[in-house]
This record gives C-alpha cells, sequence and structure tokens, in this order.
C-alpha cells in the first residue's frame, strides 16, 4: 500500500506557563512522530490519555501547525494545499455531536455548510446531495429541516459524519467519535464507519483509548505514549504478540479517560509521568517491568520487524547484541519496591 498521509518528525509543543512568578516551560504534546498512512487503512491510534493523540490528530487535519517536521498529502506538503485545500480531502469527525453541531442550523444547513463554504454546486444541487448524504448515514430525509436538539446522540454522530462525508474526502479522521456515546449505540456508529468505507473507498485514522474498538475497526495501529509511537504493527499481530512492554501492559488494562489516572489494574503501579518533565531515556522506563540498565539513559530506536515496528531497547537488534551484560531485568514488583524507597 503506498503512503498517502505521511508524517515526517512531526512535533508540537506548547508553551505552558505556571504561575506569575515562574518562567513558562515547554510541552512536547507530539515529539517526532514518523508515521504514514496507506490508502484504504484503518490506521487505529492508541494511548493512555494526554499521551497526545488529538494533537496528532489535529495536525493531520491541518487545524493545528507542528512546531517541527511536516505532513504530505500524495506528496506534497500540506502547508502548501492551505485549509480549504485540506478540507477538500482530509475530514474529521470528532467525539462530542453535542457540541460539534451548530444548535441553531439545521441539519441541512450544517451538512451543506462545507459545500457553500467550497462555493460548490448551486443551491439546489447542495440540497439534492445533501439529502443524498443523509440517507448513506442511515437518516431520513425528513431529518433535513429538523435542529441537533431534536436528535438523539447517535443521530447526531451521523449528521458529523454525514457533514464530513458531503465534500468526498480520502481521508477520515475520526477522534473518539464513539465515545460520548450510550454502549448501545456505539456498535452502530462502528458499523456504520466500516459500511461508508467500504463502499466509498476511504481511509480512517481512528483515534480511541478503547481498545476493543480499534481491535474491532482497525487494520494497522499505533501505540503512543507521551508524545510519541512506541509501536506500529497490523492488527492482528499486535493483539496476538505485542513487542513493547507498554502495548503489553494497555492490553491487560482497560483506559480511564481522566488524563494523569494512569493504566489501571496493569501491575505497572507508578502513574503516567509529567510531560512537562518526561523521563530521560526510554520515556516508558519508570513505569517499565522488563527495564534493562540502557533504558534510563539511551533513548530507542525506532527498529523495524517484518511490518511492524516498535521503540524499545529490547527488541533493538544491535543493542541487544552490543550489551549482553548490562541488562538488568526488573519485574513490576521489583520496579515499584524500588520507587517506595526512593
Ligand atoms: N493548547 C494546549 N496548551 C498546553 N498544553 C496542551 C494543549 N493541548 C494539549 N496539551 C497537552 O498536550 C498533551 C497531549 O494532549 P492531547 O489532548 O493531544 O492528548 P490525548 O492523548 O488526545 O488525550 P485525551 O485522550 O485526554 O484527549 C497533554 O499533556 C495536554 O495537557
Amino acid at each position: 500500500m503506498t503512503a498517502l498521509l505521511e508524517a515526517q518528525g512531526l512535533t508540537r509543543s506548547f508553551g505552558v506557563s505556571q504561575g506569575m512568578f515562574k518562567a513558562r516551560r515547554t510541552l512536547h504534546a507530539v515529539n517526532g512522530i514518523n508515521l504514514d498512512i496507506r490508502k484504504g487503512e484503518v490506521l487505529g491510534i492508541v494511548g493512555e490519555s494526554g499521551c497526545g493523540k488529538s494533537t496528532l490528530a489535529r495536525m493531520l487535519l491541518g487545524l493545528l501547525p507542528p512546531t517541527a517536521g511536516k505532513i504530505a498529502l500524495d506528496g506534497q506538503d500540506i502547508h502548501t494545499l492551505g485549509r480549504k485545500g485540506m478540507a477538500r480531502r482530509v475530514q474529521p469527525v470528532f467525539q462530542d455531536p453535542y457540541s460539534s453541531l451548530n444548535p441553531r442550523r439545521t441539519i441541512a444547513s450544517i451538512v451543506s455548510l462545507p459545500l457553500e463554504v467550497h462555493g460548490i454546486g448551486t443551491a439546489a444541487e447542495r440540497r439534492k446531495k445533501t439529502l443524498d448524504i443523509l440517507d448513506k448515514v442511515g437518516l431520513p430525509q425528513r431529518f433535513a429541516d429538523r435542529y441537533p436538539r431534536e436528535l438523539s446522540g447517535g443521530q447526531r454522530q451521523r449528521v458529523a459524519i454525514a457533514r464530513a462525508l458531503v465534500m468526498n474526502p480520502e481521508i477520515v479522521v475520526c477522534d473518539e467519535p464513539t465515545s460520548a456515546l450510550d454502549v448501545s449505540v456505539q456498535s452502530q456508529i462502528l458499523n456504520l464507519l466500516m459500511d461508508l468505507r467500504r463502499e466509498l473507498g476511504l481511509t480512517y485514522v481512528f483515534i480511541s483509548h478503547n481498545l476493543a474498538v480499534v481491535e474491532h475497526i482497525a487494520t494497522r495501529v499505533a501505540v503512543m505514549y507521551l508524545g510519541r509511537v512506541v509501536e506500529l504493527a497490523e492488527t492482528e499481530a499486535l493483539f496476538k504478540a505485542p513487542r513493547h512492554p507498554y502495548t503489553k501492559a494497555l492490553l491487560t488494562s482497560v483506559l480511564t479517560p481522566e488524563p494523569g489516572a494512569g493504566i489501571p489494574e496493569t501491575g505497572l503501579g507508578l502513574a503516567f509521568p509529567d510531560p512537562l518533565n518526561p523521563p530521560p531515556g526510554c520515556p516508558f522506563h519508570p513505569r517499565c517491568p522488563e527495564r534493562m540498565a540502557q533504558c534510563s539513559t539511551i533513548t530507542p530506536r525506532f527498529t523495524e520487524h517484518g511490518r511492524d515496528a516498535v521503540a524499545c531497547h529490547l527488541h533493538d537488534p544491535e543493542l541487544r547484541a552490543s550489551t549482553p551484560r548490562n541488562v538488568v531485568t526488573l519485574n513490576a514488583n521489583t520496579a515499584l519496591k524500588q520507587k517506595e524507597n526512593s
């Protein structure tokens, strides 16, 4: 598969002030990510709250400029495409269908707005296209003249999907598209997204903290930790045989949407690190049950393993071969005890 959207060294930092008399500090929300999104795939992006998923999504959509690195769409720097050029080809579906739809506009006017903004078609053509799209997302055409408040959460998310599709984009970036919905409605929306992908040949970037959802929908998965991708693998391989200790921990946990709440039920014990003060070396090492001596000083390289890749010294053939005697493997309890004693 060829890369449709490609991120190179993608970085986004924010200046954060910590009170009146303290100097502003820099928070690297996304830190040097290389990622190719291939035509027709569903690239799942997972990781704890605060690891940088939404910041990455906003950059891929062209809504937030990177502080370093670049993104290319079909080989062309998205900077040169501009917001409008990007909006024709890459569209978002966000988490909250309550706040993302203008309450004062009718459904038809919400869905057709992108066409109007881009000056596409006559009013009659736009109306027809809007009704067709409502049909495609499973909403009765009579909803066209209703307002968001008259619709349920699931119906509103269908409107948000219709609005994303009305421009015939190639890529849809879905940021937690089912997280705000009732469980009973979530699978309907997921099935709709999958049907639309098949029918329209779409490519999805699918962000979720829900691993079961990602396993169901993604063809490939990128696991993020503190602004970096630490593992990238085909979905089946990732869920069957995760390589990175963090991925392994994620698979045995249920992530909470609360920032800073850490990974519950993993046995790792230690909380999510302060993004303003990330640990040296491998950012995961203080929580890692398999950490080795070099993990606290050397940042792991991203090494390829067949079609997959991982950033972990345990899987770096060069480093493993060169430092066999340095290796000190700690289990989760030892790591926890060390933390308690320090
Ligand atoms: N505008 C901003 N100014 C300062 N810090 C920010 C800003 N936006 C995001 N951050 C910080 O960047 C980091 C990554 O945030 P981001 O929202 O991308 O994470 P996330 O993985 O999407 O989390 P969630 O699942 O909670 O949405 C967090 O530490 C967050 O506090």
